[in-house]
């Protein structure tokens, strides 16, 4: 190494040391290494400070008694496993008698001023075992998702929450979801990342685009059906409940033929069908679901009526015939008329990105976390994307998806095309694929898209 090379090595360093900057790539260079050994020295004083130690055992006081030997040190909780990552550290902690998760929640702010961090969140992993996450740098700032993510089947990587972990969209787990933001918040780059994540997963994807399809249909070439317009989504949507039905008189023909044996699987939904009779699961993409429910006509009422009908029956059913539901918008009440809370109530998932008011926010987590609802109001207009994910259980994370552009999602979309299956059922939606010199058509039924 160079004399320039060991100068240049000790003034980064001493900048970090200095706290000028803190960037992504100071963190990955000195960053880990400086605050692992900080944590490390600092670990007990810190803890004490931050009232997180218990007191001695009195056979421990006992026995320095007996022994005449100073009275032992207040006790932090055991460090049981230590792990640096790309954007912090990850302890896992053993609690001590008489100290619980709650006990380092609240001080996780506490710890963040100590360790000089820039984000520290806990978790209870089990009982009696909490795991901190400490982020040296805001990692939603400039989102980079690892390298390495955790794929499964239906489960898309598709934001980064300010602890640096992976969000998933795990459709398995929480079958239905809704997406709510105000106007340029993120919405349609969230769904986009949703979309390039699953193009290349065994699955047919299908798109509801009433912002006369300039989000979706750029996106034709993997979805296996597309409607543009309240009419043309009214059939579509007729047509997956048709679907769904079918899905279950397999799954009930299937349930015939193992019932009778003793120790067999019975078939419950289509994950137990064996691999080759299972039908694909189906993605319906929604966007600027308002649309489909506003009216301004006797006829318009009766389309409104039928197309949440088929929403609700989707919702309701439809996760054991593999159709899950993605809807996104910009307000999502009991304003919208029948039926439109009955359906929110089956979209477990809920993301907010910044909303204009706390009723907005309200549609998205009022019925679940009373804390979210101020995270979702508190988003900065200036972060766009930045949004809070919640789930039924009341817990929630603020996420960032990261930035794609729709150049992007189309080619990742062209590039798994091949994948697109063809469902019988919807093939009156499947997009018809034109070359661009043919694309000024004006968009119909079965609308000709470019990519
Ligand atoms: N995760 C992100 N990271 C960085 N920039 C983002 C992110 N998400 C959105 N943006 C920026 O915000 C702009 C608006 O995003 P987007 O089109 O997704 O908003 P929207 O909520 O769909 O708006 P509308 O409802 O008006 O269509 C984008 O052009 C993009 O530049």
């Amino acid at each position: 190494m160079t004399a320039f090379t060991v100068a240049l090595v000790l003034v980064v360093a001493a900048a970090g040391l200095l706290r000028w900057r803190r960037p992504a790539w100071y963190w990955m260079t000195f960053g880990v290494t400086l605050a692992s050994l900080r944590v490390l020295v600092r670990y007990a004083s810190v803890m004490d400070a931050c009232g997180l130690t218990v007191p001695p055992p009195r056979w421990r006081l006992a026995l320095a008694r007996i022994a005449n030997r100073p009275v032992p040190d207040s006790r932090p909780p055991r460090i049981l496993r230590f792990r640096p990552t790309r954007t912090g550290l990850v302890l896992r902690l053993g609690l001590r008698p008489g100290q619980d998760a709650f006990d380092v929640a609240a001080a996780s702010d506490r710890l963040r001023h100590s360790f000089s961090m820039y984000g520290v969140t806990s978790r209870e992993v089990r009982s009696g075992v909490v795991e901190v996450r400490m982020t040296g740098y805001d990692v939603l700032k400039r989102v980079q998702m690892p390298a390495k993510v955790d794929t499964r089947p239906m489960r898309v990587p598709v934001a980064l929450r300010e602890d640096g972990s992976v969000h998933y969209r795990d459709y398995r787990a929480v079958p239905h979801a809704l997406t709510l933001g105000a106007t340029e918040s993120g919405k349609s780059v969230y769904q986009r990342n949703l979309v390039a994540g699953l193009a290349p997963m065994d699955v047919a994807l299908v798109g509801i685009d009433c912002k006369q399809g300039v989000e979706l249909f750029p996106l034709a070439r993997r979805f296996s059906a597309l409607a543009d317009n309240p009419d043309t989504a009214a059939d579509l949507l007729d047509a997956l409940v048709s679907r769904m039905e079918g899905v279950y008189q397999l799954i009930r023909a299937e349930q015939r033929i193992t019932s009778a044996v003793p120790d067999a699987e019975i078939a419950a939904d289509i994950w137990d069908l064996p691999d080759d009779i299972r039908p694909v699961p189906v993605v319906v993409l929604v966007d600027e679901v308002a649309e489909l429910a506003l009216f301004a006509s006797k006829e318009e009422e009766k389309r409104r009526d039928r197309i949440i009908t088929a929403l609700v029956r989707l919702a309701q059913l439809g996760r054991a015939a593999g159709i899950y539901l993605e809807i996104c918008g910009q307000r999502f009440g009991s304003e919208l008329g029948k039926g439109i809370t009955m359906l929110r109530a089956q979209l477990t998932a809920r993301t907010a990105h910044r909303v204009n008011d706390e009723t907005s926010a309200n549609m998205a987590f009022g019925d679940i976390s009373p804390d979210a609802v101020l995270a979702a109001i508190q988003i900065p207009a200036e972060t766009r994307g930045l949004a809070i994910a919640g789930d039924s259980t009341g817990g929630w994370h603020r996420i960032r998806a990261p930035h794609t552009s729709l150049r992007q999602a189309v080619n990742t979309c062209n590039r798994h095309a091949d994948r697109t299956p063809a469902l019988p059922e919807l093939a009156p939606f499947r997009p018809e694929l034109v070359s661009s010199s043919e694309a000024l058509v004006p968009l119909s039924k079965t609308a000709p898209v470019t990519a």
